[in-house]
């Protein structure tokens, strides 16, 4: 190769990558790695996992025929690596920007993503249903889903692996083993599969024990029973991966993650092998960036960050988050009452629980990606005394519904849901915005929602929470807790009352959250042009403040609900049932201002809100339109 251009200028598909040796793709791999960590410096975008995969995703487009060969990536975060040898590298300045690339496997993007992912542990089964799929069609191609050692954590993987296990189906799993989650991997399966990578001695045991057992000869059925036994009870222990074999997987591995030789030898082996087999693949999560590699954590989604010094480029006014707000309140009352405990699916970090798993290790619980058994776990700490605290990305809450209805608001249980992410999260798109919890929560009969409007009131609702008795949700925002500490400052607010911000007798808005700044900040803007607007903080979605509301409208024709989440079956649906049920609706005209019926895409959440007339601006011109003004 001319020294003068790089290799990566020489890829612009995937079939360039099948024509370069193992040493050219080594230096390929070089190559990616300084094209990752300049891009995503700038961009922000999930480094250490693409980092860790450079290796395996060039030997997987080396052996395997993408789009032909179909290749799932579970979560998808990691798919940077396989999108750049796809023919988008030249996209990679607009990633996560808005009409840019995303950082997930997009269908639309290209027909090398097969599906589109973004939530966790879903690649086995949509793998497994291409293959049959395939099968059924006579097709002849392979389908490779490559899954986590954290995404394995979610049940639904092992419903996969349950149900692909025991078929002849040709079906191949590739499971990247970087010991890491966003954090630390947690349970039974995550040191089980810790004891395959460090006991190599496994591997060359397996093939020494297993040749020298195939050579005993079947001299009489009773023998050859024994030496079957023999063979079974030696190779269960023997044999690393037997819980895959069990299952009825072919197990190979542990693999070197970053020897390309390797890595290409395995995978040719596992086409050629009839039925579901699983690839064991050892990785380093931030290979080749050391500020990566020592805090693979801090680099799994990371916002633009200096190159030399690793550190994150400052942004915004500085004011805590909401996830730091929720952590350090959580710690406070934790001091004083015992019976709270905090659970996470594996998000500490995310959710702001650090320093409580710090302060209180033992009232700690990491259950990996398990959304569902992290509700019913709460359900069995509170019908024993304790006040579990569930904090959990709005979206990944999706995952839970049938637990929260049936495990604790059937049960009337004390189980705090603190629902973080909630609205537009942005970079992350379609797969995180958290604008459906009012519409699966508001409905099910016990279920409390409150949402505040900053980080004091955020703090009052959860010391408010931990006294509930009956099943509550919070739902706050990404980023920065906001600050209304001028306007009101009653610590003793009770959060199912309503309050109202600003008075005026021209239009009522009522918003909730992270959307009262928003109407605040119009309402000021119009009171300078002769437009006066009541704004109210509704403060409880569900149940709502009707005594509040219903006052608050009196003699005002106008009225428009704001939230940052789907309008149908949000919080304006609810404020409407409550005037068709309290009032003659036709004295009122009701907006409800919020988000279409529509996946979002990604995208900076300020471009956003302005794309769907939720920013300041917006509102004022939709007052002004509503008032012919
Ligand atoms: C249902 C669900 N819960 C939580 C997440 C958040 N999440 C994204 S990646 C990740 C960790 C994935 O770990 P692993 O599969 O080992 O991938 P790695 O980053 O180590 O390559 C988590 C918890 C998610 N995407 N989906
Ligand atoms: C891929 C994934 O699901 C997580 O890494 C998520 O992107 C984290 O989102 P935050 O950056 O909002 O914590
Ligand atoms: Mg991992």
């Amino acid at each position: 190769m001319n020294p003068l251009t790089s290799y990566l200028s020489s890829i612009s598909s995937v079939s360039d990558v099948k024509k370069l040796s193992d040493q050219e793709l080594h230096l390929l791999a070089d190559e990616i790695r300084s094209f990752l960590i300049e891009h995503i410096s700038k961009t922000g975008g999930h480094l250490a996992s693409n980092l860790g995969v450079v290796e395996m995703t060039l030997a997987l487009h080396s052996v395997f025929d993408s789009p032909k060969d179909k290749m799932i990536w579970d979560v998808g975060h990691q798919a940077y690596v396989h999108k750049i040898l796809t023919g988008r590298k030249h996209l990679f300045h607009t990633l996560r920007k808005y009409k840019g690339l995303s950082g997930f496997p997009k269908r639309s993007e290209s027909e090398h993503d097969i599906i589109d992912t973004g939530h966790s542990s879903t690649s086995i089964s949509a793998g497994y249903g291409m293959a049959c799929a395939r099968d059924l069609q006579g097709g002849d191609y392979s389908v490779i889903s490559i899954i986590g050692d954290g995404a394995l954590t979610g049940g639904m993987a092992f419903e996969a692996l349950n149900h692909a296990g025991h078929s002849n189906t040709n079906f191949i799993v590739i499971l990247n083993d970087n010991e890491m989650s966003i954090s630390q991997n947690v349970g039974g399966l995550s040191s089980y599969l810790n004891r395959l990578r460090t006991d190599p001695a496994y591997f060359k045991m397996k093939v020494d024990v297993e040749s020298l057992l195939t050579k005993i000869p079947a001299i009489g059925k009773a023998v050859f029973k024994t030496a079957e036994k023999a063979k079974d009870s030696i190779k269960y222990f023997l044999v690393p991966g037997i819980l895959f074999e069990e299952l009825g997987f072919t197990y190979l591995g542990p693999v070197d993650g970053h020897t390309i030789k390797e890595l290409k030898m395995v995978f040719k082996r596992a086409k050629n092998i009839k039925g579901p087999v699983l690839i064991h693949v050892l990785t380093k999560k931030g290979k080749g960036y050391s500020y990566a590699e020592e805090n693979p954590d801090k680099f799994h989604g990371i916002s633009p960050f200096d190159i030399e010094t690793g550190s994150v480029v400052p942004s915004g006014s500085g004011r805590p988050s909401y996830s730091a707000v929720f952590g350090k309140s959580l710690v406070d009352l934790a001091k004083n009452d015992p019976s709270i405990v905090a659970i996470t699916a594996a998000m500490p970090s995310g959710t702001g629980l650090n320093e409580f798993a710090k302060t209180y290790p033992r009232r700690f619980f990491d259950v990996g990606i398990a959304e569902q058994h992290a509700v019913t776990f709460a359900a069995g700490l509170a019908l024993n005394g304790m006040r579990p605290f569930f904090p959990v990305y709005s979206t990944f809450l999706q995952r839970a519904y049938d637990q929260i209805v049936h495990d604790i608001c059937l049960q009337n249980l004390p189980v705090v849901f603190c629902i973080d992410r909630s609205g537009l999260v942005g970079n992350d798109g379609e797969t995180h915005h958290g604008v459906f919890d009012i519409s699966f929560l508001s409905h099910i009969p016990n279920m409390t929602l409150l949402a505040p409007k900053d980080g004091k009131e955020f703090e009052r609702m959860l010391s408010f929470a931990a006294a509930y008795q009956g099943p509550i949700a919070i739902r706050y925002p990404r980023g920065e807790s906001d600050n209304f500490a001028t306007i009101t400052v009653d610590p003793e607010v009770n959060p199912l009352k309503a309050e109202i911000l600003t008075e005026g007798n021209d239009l009522c808005i009522i918003a909730i959250g992270n959307m009262v700044r928003t109407a605040y900040d119009a309402a000021e803007a119009l009171r300078s042009q002769d437009i006066h607007c009541k704004v109210v903080n509704a403060r409880a979605i569900k149940p709502l403040d009707q005594e509040t509301l219903l006052q608050a409208c009196e003699g005002i024709e106008h009225i428009i609900t704001l939230e940052d989440h789907v309008v149908t079956g949000g919080f304006g649906s609810l404020v409407l049932n409550l005037f068709n049920r309290k009032q003659d609706i036709k004295e009122k005209q009701i907006r409800n201002l919020g988000l279409p019926e529509a996946f979002i895409e990604h995208g900076d959440v300020e471009e956003l809100m302005e794309q769907y007339g939720l920013n300041v601006e917006g509102l004022i011109s939709c007052i002004r339109k509503l008032l012919g003004k």
